[in-house]
């Protein structure tokens, strides 16, 4: 079963190819970066990268953009606020806040791949505000409170 989700690639980026998953059982897509000039990141720096792109997604779904294994494995590159999330009701851009968290400076360039983009269903939820919630054998316990 597909869902439909409306994307529109932005005025000066018709060069860029949509994104895409890499092979049948892939969950994200690759996004490509969108820059006019490369962009330097030094070691511990971060840079908000555009991709180009803009998406209608149907109400009830959102997207995570994620990092790509590779490039944390090879570089130490991540996204700053994964999984970033993207909005259903969002027009605009889509970017992604990249780190280099590795010990080199890490370059982007046009059309490199840099993210990946995963579609999720969102529960539509109605906060109930309670004076006292349900007992359970866990309690307020967390953060390590079952052990190591
Ligand atoms: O990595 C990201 C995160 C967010 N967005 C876009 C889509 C999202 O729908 C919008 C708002 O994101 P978020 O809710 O995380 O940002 P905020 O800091 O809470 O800002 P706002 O007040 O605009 O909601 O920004 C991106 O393009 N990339």
């Amino acid at each position: 079963m597909y869902f439909e989700v409306g994307i529109k690639k932005l005025p000066g980026n018709e060069d860029l190819s949509l994104p895409e998953r890499m092979s049948e059982g892939a969950s994200g897509f690759d996004l490509s970066a969108a820059l006019r000039d490369e962009l330097r990141l030094e070691p511990g720096e971060w840079g908000l990268v555009p991709t180009g792109i803009a998406l209608e997604m149907p109400t009830g779904m959102e997207a995570q953009v994620r990092p790509r294994s590779g490039l944390a494995l090879k570089h130490g590159v991540t996204l700053l606020n994964s999984p970033g999330t993207i909005d259903a009701d969002y027009r605009g851009e889509i970017s992604v806040i990249l780190h280099n968290l590795g010990k080199k400076p890490f370059v982007v360039r046009r059309g490199e791949r840099i993210a990946q983009l995963v579609f999720q269903q969102v529960l539509s939820v109605r906060l109930m505000e309670k004076e006292k919630l349900s007992s359970t054998d866990r309690g307020s316990g967390g953060f390590g409170h079952t052990g190591k």
